[in-house]
């Protein structure tokens, strides 16, 4: 590999990104970057209401990826060493698309790309997919108290969001590998032979 292995887990709410992406820091040595969740005074607004708060959500996702990407690269990325995090800035694209409307949205598209277009990205991408069943089962399990309500067809639409947004990675950076990984069937939690498929696959690529 070129460059120094800057790698995303990805995929929709639920779908194991924190899990894996800690697992595979332990087993690969890896430092890890995590999204901040309990620190976000909009999350729970938002999902009470999401029109009313989601250009405040958005911005704080965004600003606070921007700056952990900032410190990603000095820290890590202009060294040469590798790193490993649970999310992809192109994210906030994902959900800014799907969660605002009109002029806020063209707004908040302009400023994702003022903030992140000159910064370097992960040249690895783990896309764990799973269905609305799958996703619905592990919010529950997690149990956090502001998902319990959450619209099944806002989970539906970001799941196919996800696939859409995959899609067009590849074509906009062929250099990035992106892994699918099909999260209904494997289950690097309960199942350590899939875990250590994972993880092999990972070694060879940061060879
Ligand atoms: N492969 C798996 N099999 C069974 N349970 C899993 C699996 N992966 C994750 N879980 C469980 O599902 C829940 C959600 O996982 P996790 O928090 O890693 O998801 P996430 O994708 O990081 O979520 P978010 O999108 O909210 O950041 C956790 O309780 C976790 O223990
Ligand atoms: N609207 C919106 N925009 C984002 O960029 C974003 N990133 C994560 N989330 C939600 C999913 C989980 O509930 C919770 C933890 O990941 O936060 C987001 N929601």
């Amino acid at each position: 590999m070129k460059h120094a292995p800057f790698i995303a887990v990805e995929g929709p709410i639920g779908a194991g990104k924190t899990t894996l992406a800690s697992m595979l820091a332990e087993e690969l040595n890896l430092p890890i970057i995590k999204e901040i969740v309990d620190e976000n005074p909009f999350l729970a607004k938002f999902y009470q209401n999401m029109d009313d708060w989601s250009f405040q959500l958005e911005m704080f996702f965004l600003c606070n990826r921007y700056k952990q990407l900032e410190d990603t690269v000095t820290q890590y990325i202009d060294k040469g060493k590798p790193v490993i995090s649970d999310y992809h800035i192109y994210k906030n694209l994902i959900f800014g698309e799907r969660t605002l409307k009109g002029t806020k949205r063209e707004k908040y598209r302009e400023i994702y790309h003022v903030l992140t277009d000159d910064l370097p990205k992960p040249n690895i991408i783990l896309y764990i997919k799973a269905d609305l069943y799958t996703l619905l089962k592990r919010i529950a399990k997690r149990g956090r108290p502001f998902e319990g309500d959450m619209d099944t067809a806002y989970l539906q639409q970001l799941i196919e969001d996800y696939d859409d947004a995959m899609a067009s990675l590849a074509i906009q950076e062929p250099s990035t590998v992106i892994i699918t990984i099909d999260g209904n069937a494997v289950d690097f939690v309960e199942n350590p032979e899939h875990f250590v498929e994972i993880a092999s696959h990972l070694k060879e690529l940061m060879k």
